[in-house]
């Protein structure tokens, strides 16, 4: 036995090396002669690279490691093997801290591996120590562990990394050994050069496994993904081997973790599912059934794997694209570390894609703007997600795209992949793929919700975890479990003595973002109450009108307008104090994005409808020659809001109203009609936002001005009040409804209206004017859908459907859709607070007047009255109200019932994918509304037989193919 091997035994208790690469790393660090560049994926044993010369050679090795944890790990390992080594940190006692010093100061000290921080070898106090060190010959190695964090490609990249660079330089005739997982080329030349390794030898373990094979699935082509899945798992764990095998399913977000794993053991493969969304306990559960195989599969998000060391993983399946290619490769390596064949596949999806790249954008965007400037290294997530996605969308040998990347030699594949096994296949999905996507339009795969939130840690690290951890995957230990469940506790109790002491609105518990979350700054809870689901809300409302207002030809870059729409958001969820003020100016800038859009079209179209804004407006006046696209498309009622003082703002509290008002009875005596005055008292403070008043000026018919526009006088103050006083009842009640909204999140359907009831304006019209948010945009938004949709007018066109409503709200449901906080809030907000005599209607609700109904012909015209809402949704899906029945409706308005119709059966679990469920909508839709002139009752009674009829002969809906039959006779 060599003495490198009896100092193995000794000092590790190992009888041999774990491989060759172990072993030659090993001698040639104990030689000495040159620097060393270890590249071995995780778990392979680099550590024992140096720390076994560290203890054959004289003198002190000083190891560089990124984190505190991570040392603290690696000295107490050895600690425990009897080997000297120790650290200096910051979090050191300070006796201790001297003693290490006392000792490395001695003339042969007794320590052999000195841990330590990049940050602490560059810091001042550590000089003397290390120059000591060095003067006197006493270091033995410099060993650089995660060296991947000094390149500016990798994405742990650490600035201090950087430093070791000049600690190299002194450090004249002390070899390095350079340590790091699997990295790909680009990192480790960076790694090379920004560390001055001198021609290092390089160890590194070859990334083919021939054992493994490797495919790429698209899971949009599938009929049923998870019979697919199953039918994949089902070999892959073969079932007469006497070795049981299991798998993992990688997945993004915690629901698809729980869906997948709920496919699976209904279709007959018991699976559980592991994420941070679970107990403690459950997920322990979880964790001990699939590693003492009693249960063979268990769906993760990617947390999953960590120090797990399963030899019998037959496969490895990717549901959700991984974010690089490193990713990925060290996630499906988790299959057949037995050697064992094994499968890793990936079921790819251009929606994925798009998500992804997106949030990959939005984060260098971010690091970018809080840099300051800009670094071709930013783009290095970008690139590897790149490698990732041509890896899936390539025509070639999936093992040799690996082996590229990581700067290895073309392997011989040998039909372990699909390409090789059969590149016609993959030719011909990817034919089909593209056929699909033509199909289908850019704009779809761009849907920005997505299950997926951005992980710029993301990298092969050490057994900690480092750099794997997500924001909301750091579950951390039992202790942290039960201080959180401390805190929810609180909040719940907090929230109950608030209910108590009968406080309106009842403080939430905070609800943190999901993985998909866009958001910039998710998981502030500096607004109170402000939920991050209401916030997602406001930001596909925002991202709507983007992309509404850019038109078709930009839509494939939706991405682009959502990241507008997410800078948007934040910059107005920075400046906003609290949850309604940041509704309200949500809702504010959606208006005036609206508006300005509208308003061009209007000016374009303006000599066309002519003829239908003098039908539409008789009793409005034209502002100034100028005719808005809401005049044009809507009747609207007048004067919501007039006589209250100018605010920009769409919300404001009951009693802020009441303030204003008893504030705005006391001005109008001293100063009516002092616009100036007016504008300087329309500056919003804390919570209050006072009502801008109607204008008469054209540059109202322009987006609004927060702070800038000029209020209008009050003309006639007594009057105004007794109307104000009426005013701000409704509002109190309708403040109360959108407390209510955002409190439960999902709420009321009944609280909206579609339909053809257009009220014709009852007030005179003192002013006119088209620059509030009109409702018109915000009911078509609500009932219509694309997919179904033939648009009738501009303004349909700038609204999105229910169904991407659904999307985005992540529910898919209509309640949800006709719930949207942003939307509601509109509705609710301009109660009290629009100009727009349009929206004046809305104000009147306690004491309707009397109104004259009519439909309108073509152009889908649908207006909102509060009080109508209370029973729409009755009107609309379980009762027909009189004079309702006999409307046609439009096939975006049978969409809208449809999907109220259907929506209980979705919650339900009745359909297994929202997809599903969206598919089965559009197809009702359109079987109900083709060829015919359909009524709204009638749709809706067709619909619910159809509904009904249809889940009497299947239990779930779980494909297309289950409404083949269906016909309307089916009723
Ligand atoms: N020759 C060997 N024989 C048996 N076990 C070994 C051998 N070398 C290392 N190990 C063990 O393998 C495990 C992983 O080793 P080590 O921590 O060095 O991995 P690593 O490659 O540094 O991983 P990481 O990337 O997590 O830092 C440790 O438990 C270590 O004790
Ligand atoms: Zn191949």
């Amino acid at each position: 036995m060599s003495a490198i091997h009896r100092a193995l035994k000794t000092h590790f208790g190992f009888d041999q090396f774990r491989s060759q690469q172990q072993e030659d790393a090993v001698n040639a660090v104990i030689k000495g002669d040159r620097d060393v560049f270890v590249l071995m994926p995780t778990g392979a044993g680099k550590s024992l690279c140096y720390q076994l010369p560290a203890l054959v050679a004289s003198g002190i090795t000083l190891v560089i490691s990124p984190l505190i944890a991570l040392i603290q790990d690696q000295v107490e390992h050895l600690k425990a093997l009897n080997v000297p080594a120790r650290s200096i940190n910051s979090k050191l006692p300070p006796a201790e801290r001297r003693q290490i010093l006392a000792d490395l100061e001695s003339e042969s000290p007794r320590l052999k591996l000195l841990y330590i921080t990049p940050e602490m070898v560059a810091s001042p106090s550590f000089q003397p120590c290390l120059s000591s060190l060095c003067a006197r010959g006493l270091l033995a190695y410099l060993a650089v562990d995660e060296a991947h964090c000094v390149s500016q490609w990798g994405h742990d990249f650490r600035p201090d990394y950087l430093k070791l660079g000049d600690l190299r330089s002194r450090l004249q005739g002390v070899p390095c050994v350079a340590l790091t997982a699997t990295a790909p080329k680009r990192v480790q030349q960076d790694i090379e050069r920004s560390l001055k390794l001198r021609s290092p030898l390089v160890f590194a373990t070859p990334v083919f496994r021939k054992n493994l094979k490797y495919d790429v699935i698209f899971r949009d082509l599938l009929p049923d993904p998870y019979v697919h899945l199953l039918a994949f798992a089902k070999e892959a764990l073969g079932g007469n081997t006497a070795e049981k095998g299991c798998g993992i399913v990688y997945c993004r977000t915690r629901e698809s973790c729980e869906e997948v794993a709920h496919k699976l053991t209904k279709l007959g493969i018991p699976a559980k599912p592991y994420h941070a969304g679970l107990k403690v306990g459950d997920r322990t559960d979880s964790q001990t059934d699939w590693m003492t195989d009693k249960v063979p599969v268990i769906v993760a998000t990617i947390s999953f794997g960590m120090g797990v060391d399963k030899a019998n993983v037959r496969f490895v399946v990717h549901w959700n694209l991984a974010k690089s290619l490193a990713s990925y490769y060290q996630e499906s390596g988790r299959a057949g570390r037995d050697g064992l064949p094994s499968s890793c596949r990936i079921y790819y999806s251009p929606k994925d894609r798009d998500q992804l790249n997106f949030l990959i954008r939005k984060e260098i965007g971010r690091k970018q703007e809080k840099r300051g400037s800009e670094k071709e290294q930013d783009k290095a997530p970008l690139m590897d997600f790149e490698a990732m996605v041509a890896f899936c969308e390539q025509e070639g040998c999936r093992h040799a795209t690996i082996s590229q990347f990581f700067g290895n030699p073309k392997p011989n594949c040998a039909g372990a992949c699909d390409f090789c096994r059969d590149p016609k296949l993959v030719r011909a999905q990817l034919a089909r793929a593209a056929a699909l996507s033509t199909r289908t339009g850019p704009g779809q795969s761009a849907e920005p919700r997505g299950p997926f939130g951005f992980d710029p840690e993301l990298y092969a690290g050490g057994r900690k975890g480092y750099g794997f951890e997500r924001h909301d995957e750091e579950w951390g230990s039992e202790e942290d479990d039960s201080e959180k469940r401390k805190k929810v506790f609180g909040s719940l109790f907090r929230k109950q003595m608030s209910l108590r002491r009968a406080s309106d609105v009842a403080k939430e518990t905070f609800v943190p973002p999901d993985d998909d979350c866009m958001l910039r700054d998710a998981s502030s809870q500096r607004i109170p109450r402000l939920t991050v689901k209401s916030r997602e809300h406001c930001l596909s409302l925002l991202q709507e009108c983007l992309t509404n207002h850019r038109g078709a030809a930009e839509l494939s870059h939706s991405s682009d307008t959502l990241d507008e729409a997410v800078e948007i958001e934040h910059e107005i969820f920075r400046a906003s104090k609290s949850a309604n003020l940041y509704k309200a100016s949500v809702l504010k800038r959606v208006s005036e994005m609206k508006k300005s859009a509208a308003a061009s079209v209007a000016e374009e179209k303006r000599s066309e409808s002519n003829e239908e804004t003098a039908t539409c407006s008789s009793s409005s006046q034209p502002l100034d020659g100028f005719t808005s696209a809401s005049q044009v498309y809507s009747l609207k009622r007048k004067r919501v809001g007039a006589g209250f003082r100018g605010s920009s703002s769409l919300f404001q509290t009951a009693g802020d109203l009441l303030k204003n008002s008893q504030k705005e009875t006391l001005a109008a005596d001293k100063r009516p009609g002092d616009p100036i005055c007016e504008e300087e008292e329309q500056v919003e403070t804390g919570e209050t936002l006072q009502m801008k008043s109607s204008k008469t000026t054209p540059a109202d018919s322009s987006p609004i001005k927060a702070k800038t526009s000029t209020a209008t006088p009050l003309s006639s103050p007594s009057k105004k009040l007794t109307k104000k006083q009426q005013k701000l009842a409704e509002a109190a009640k309708d403040m109360r409804r959108i407390s209510q909204y955002f409190g439960k999140k999902q709420v009321d359907t009944a609280q909206m209206k579609t339909g053809s009831v257009i009220s014709e304006p009852e007030e005179e019209a003192s002013q006119n004017h088209s620059s509030s948010p009109n409702h018109t945009d915000l009911i078509t938004k609500i009932s219509t859908s694309t997919d179904v949709e033939t648009s009738t007018g501009v303004l349909q066109q700038q609204s999105p459907s229910a169904e991407e409503m659904a999307n985005r709200d992540g529910t898919s449901t209509n309640t949800e859709i006709t719930a949207d906080p942003a939307v509601q809030g509109e509705h609710h907000q301009s109660d009290a607070q629009r100009k727009s005599p349009k929206q004046s209607h809305e104000n009147r609700s306690p004491s309707p007047p009397a109104k004259r109904s009519r439909v309108m012909k073509d152009t889908k015209r649908v207006t909102f009255d509060p009080v109508v809402q209370e029973t729409q949704f009755d009107t609309v899906v379980n009762g027909d109200a009189a004079g309702t029945s006999r409307t046609p409706v439009t096939l975006k308005e049978a969409a809208d019932i449809v999907v109220r119709c259907l929506d209980p059966f979705y919650k339900k679990g009745k359909f297994a994918t929202k997809d599903l469920f969206k598919s089965f909508a559009r197809f009702l839709s359109h079987l109900l509304t083709e060829g015919k002139t359909a009524y709204r009752g009638q749709v809706k009674m067709e619909a619910k037989s159809l509904i009904k009829s249809f889940f009497s002969r299947i239990q779930r809906c779980e494909s297309e193919t289950d409404w083949r039959h269906l016909k309307v006779e089916d009723r």
